[in-house]
C-alpha cells in the first residue's frame, strides 16, 4: 500500500487545538478472511465538513457503521463529543447527537413525509419519555399518553411539527407540496431527502451522509450540494461519503482517501486530487465514474489528478 506525502502532512482543520468531536483511532473490522477496515484512526473538529472518499468497496460504509453502532469494530475506539462511545448502540448516539443517512437511502414508505421527518424527532422528545427508574411503568405510562396526551405533550409535538415542517422547507418545493403523501410514492431523489431531513431533525451536532447524490441527475446533484453547503454554513459538523469528486472538491474542509480499509492520503482537497498514490488507486479500480453506475456526474480521474 503507498502511503502519500499528504497522510503525514498535520491536518489543516479550522480548531485544531481543541478537543475534536469526533475521534477515532485504530479502528480494524474483519469480515472473515477480508480486513474492511484497517487500523484507521480521523478526527474530526466542530464545524468541519470531511469527505471519505475511495474505490468501490474502499470500506467506506464500514466505516460509517463502526462509527454510528451499526456495527462494532474488532480494534480501535469511537470518541465523541469527549466521550469514549466504542460499541454504543446506534439509538445511544443518536441520542447524544450523531445522525446518518444511509446508501441506498431508508424512509418508512407507509409514512408520510412529514411523519417520516418527525420519526426522527423522537430521541428529542421529552415530555412522553417513561420516566426512569420505573421499567415496568414505562409502557402503562407511554399507553396514558398516548390515549390522554397532557397539555405539555400536545404542546411539544406541535413543537416538534412545527420543526419538521421549517427542516422539510430546507427541500424546497421537492418536499414541502409533498407534506402528507406517503413517502413510498415520492421519487427516489426525494426519498433522499426526506431521509436527510429526518437526519436533521434529531438536531444533529454530527452529520453522516452516504452518498447523498447516488441516483440524482446533475440539476439534483447541484441543489444537494447547495443544501450541504447551507448546512456547513449554519455551522454543522459533516463527514461525507460521496463518488461525485467535484462535489467532494467544493465542499470539503479536508478529504480522507481510503483504499483496501487504510488511509492512503489525507488533506486540503486540491492537495488529495493531485496526489500519486490517490490517482493510481483510483485508476487501480478503473476510476470512480466507470466503477459506479449512479455516478453519471464524477469525474474520472486522469493522470493529472481528480476533480478536474
Ligand atoms: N457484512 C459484511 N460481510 C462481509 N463483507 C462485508 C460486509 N460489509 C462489507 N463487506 C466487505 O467489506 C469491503 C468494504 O465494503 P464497504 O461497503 O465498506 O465499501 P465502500 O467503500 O463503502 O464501497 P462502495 O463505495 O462500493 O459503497 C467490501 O469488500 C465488502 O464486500
Amino acid at each position: 500500500m503507498t502511503t502519500a506525502s499528504t497522510t503525514s502532512t498535520p491536518t489543516s482543520t479550522p480548531s485544531a487545538s481543541v478537543a475534536p468531536l469526533l475521534s477515532i483511532a485504530g479502528l480494524v473490522r474483519r469480515f472473515g478472511g477480508l480486513t474492511a477496515v484497517n487500523g484507521l484512526s480521523l478526527s474530526l473538529a466542530d464545524g468541519e465538513l470531511v469527505s471519505v472518499i475511495g474505490p468501490n468497496g474502499a470500506g467506506k460504509t464500514t466505516l460509517f457503521n463502526l462509527i454510528t453502532g451499526l456495527d462494532t469494530p474488532d480494534v480501535g475506539s469511537v470518541a465523541f463529543a469527549g466521550q469514549d462511545v466504542t460499541g454504543f448502540a446506534a439509538e445511544r448516539l443518536a441520542g447524544l447527537g450523531l445522525a446518518r443517512t444511509f446508501q441506498h437511502g431508508r424512509v418508512f414508505g407507509n409514512l408520510s413525509v412529514l411523519d417520516n421527518v418527525l420519526v426522527g424527532a423522537h430521541t428529542r422528545l421529552r415530555a412522553v419519555r417513561p420516566p426512569l427508574g420505573l421499567p415496568l411503568l414505562g409502557p402503562l405510562a407511554e399507553l396514558g399518553l398516548a390515549l390522554l396526551p397532557p397539555a405539555a405533550v400536545r404542546a411539544e409535538e406541535e413543537r416538534l411539527r412545527a420543526e419538521a415542517t421549517e427542516i422539510i422547507a430546507l427541500f424546497g418545493d421537492r418536499l414541502t407540496p409533498r407534506l402528507d403523501k406517503p413517502a413510498h410514492s415520492l421519487s427516489y431523489a426525494n426519498r433522499r431527502r426526506v431521509e436527510i431531513a429526518r437526519a436533521l431533525a434529531l438536531k444533529p451536532r454530527l452529520l453522516l451522509l452516504d452518498e447523498p447524490t447516488a441516483g440524482m441527475n446533475p440539476t439534483e446533484t447541484a441543489e444537494m450540494l447547495e443544501i450541504i453547503r447551507g448546512l456547513k454554513g449554519r455551522g454543522l459538523t459533516i463527514l461525507l461519503i460521496e463518488h461525485k469528486l467535484d462535489l467532494v472538491m467544493q465542499l470539503s474542509d479536508r478529504v480522507v482517501v481510503m483504499d483496501h480499509g487504510a488511509r492512503i492520503a489525507e488533506g486540503l482537497p486540491s492537495a488529495v486530487a493531485t496526489d500519486p498514490a490517490v490517482i493510481e488507486a483510483y485508476l487501480g479500480h478503473k476510476a470512480v465514474g466507470a466503477a459506479n453506475q449512479d455516478d453519471a456526474a464524477a469525474v474520472v480521474p486522469t493522470k493529472r489528478g481528480i476533480g478536474e
